[in-house]
């Protein structure tokens, strides 16, 4: 047999790339594996402690499922959606997640390239191996870099100066973390004595002693972040600007409903991809007990374990408006930088359009509790 690189497509007589071996996003996940350093591929793998809730993400979805309908026209499938003022191509988002650039040579600014090119939205982590003015400028004159993810520090002033960056580079909301008092145990990264690789620093502090993480991630953020943070600060946060505030990692329905009465402008259901409590329920299982109190008074968005265009129907139709993924772009970024995030956007995407036209939808808007397979009484066959 050929070596891969060698084989020619016989239908189009095109030259395959590495990207065009790459189907779902395991393969990314599989081949990340073996190119990223260990200490890398741990930081970015890995849930906190026995890992119980980061296998559940994912499983739970395989436990749902969903119902085909027949001869219905689906010949004009659309993933398109509305969301917060925004018209995307698609209902994936990109989560934030810290340090992109041990995954490859520009890092966010890689991401938010893809993300500009498919039609969605980057979130910008506080926590980035890019600043706030480097991605705002990797995305193009004239156009919003994305959503930007505040972490608040002990010293507030640290944080307001970041909005004030954030608000005048064109980000158009921001996105409150609310699981991270402190961070959870990832073990292998105790193991490894992970620390960020020479040369790379968290560019948004780069005038700060906040720029290095030498004592480890868990001393980082015990000592920089404020662990005292109460929904007060919503109007604390709200005081001190007019962007959309949305509260990300919320994970039980009484703080959806203080999140409401605290006027955010949405909610992310998130246990911040398994790596803080561990044992918590996974995403998916919660999201329709913190639809049924949002009652659609603001947008909710789900993250954690989406690896399939079935994963996001499943979540559309539990009661979310869209999804953020997190580690499948960690995957995209580290095999084929740009191309390998947009190749991974696209396969979910398109994976989502196949599995709507079987469950007879054309729009997302179309998507609801219906198509969740339930065993039907015969009485309402
Ligand atoms: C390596 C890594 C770094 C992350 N960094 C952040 C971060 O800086 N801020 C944040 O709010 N969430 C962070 N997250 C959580 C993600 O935003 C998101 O909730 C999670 O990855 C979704 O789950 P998934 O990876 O299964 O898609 C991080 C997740 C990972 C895997
Ligand atoms: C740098 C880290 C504290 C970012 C984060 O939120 C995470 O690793 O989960």
């Amino acid at each position: 047999m050929l070596p891969a690189k060698e084989l020619v497509d016989n239908f189009s007589n095109k030259k395959l790339t590495k990207l065009d071996y790459h189907i779902n996003v395991e393969d990314f996940q599989k081949e990340a594996k073996n190119i990223l350093p260990k200490m890398a591929y741990d930081y970015y793998a890995s849930g906190s402690n026995d890992q119980i809730t980061l296998k559940e993400n994912e499983s739970y979805f395989d436990r749902i499922k969903l119902t085909p309908r027949s001869l219905v026209d689906v010949s004009r499938v659309s993933t398109k959606i509305n969301i917060l003022g925004h018209q995307l191509n698609t209902p994936i988002l990109v989560a934030p997640w810290a340090m992109q650039k041990m995954a490859s040579k520009e890092g966010e600014c890689d991401t938010v390239r893809a993300c500009k090119s498919v039609g969605t939205i980057m979130t910008l982590s506080s926590l980035a191996t890019c600043s706030v003015e480097e991605v705002a400028e990797a995305s193009g004159n004239g156009c919003s870099p994305g959503w930007f993810q505040l972490y608040v520090f002990k010293d507030r002033k640290i944080s307001e100066n970041l909005v004030r960056r954030v608000e005048k580079a064109g980000y158009t909301a921001l996105v409150l973390t609310v699981d991270t008092p402190f961070l959870g145990k990832r073990l292998a990264d105790f193991r490894n004595g992970f620390k960020l690789p020479e040369g790379l620093a968290l560019k948004n502090f780069i005038d700060l002693p906040l720029s290095g993480i030498d004592g480890g991630l868990n001393k980082y953020m015990a000592t920089m972040i404020d662990s005292s943070l109460t929904w007060k600060d919503i109007d604390w946060l709200r005081s001190i600007t007019k962007l959309p505030i949305l509260v990300k990692g919320v994970m039980c329905p009484r703080d959806a409903e203080l999140a409401c009465t605290h006027k955010v402008d949405g909610i992310i259901v998130s246990n911040h991809g398994a790596r803080q409590l561990d044992t918590s329920p996974s995403t998916i299982e919660v999201l329709p007990y913190i639809a049924q109190v949002v009652k659609g008074r603001v947008p909710v968005i789900l993250d954690g374990g989406i690896r399939r265009g079935t994963d996001v129907i499943k979540a559309l139709a539990l009661g979310a408006n869209a999804v953020m993924i997190g580690r499948p772009t960690i995957w995209g970024l580290s095999v084929g930088g740009t191309e390998g995030v947009i190749k991974v956007l696209n396969i979910l995407n398109d994976e989502l359009k196949l599995a709507m036209a079987f469950i007879g939808t054309n729009s997302i808007h179309d998507i609801n509790s219906n198509v969740i397979w339930s065993k039907p009484q015969t009485s309402k066959l």
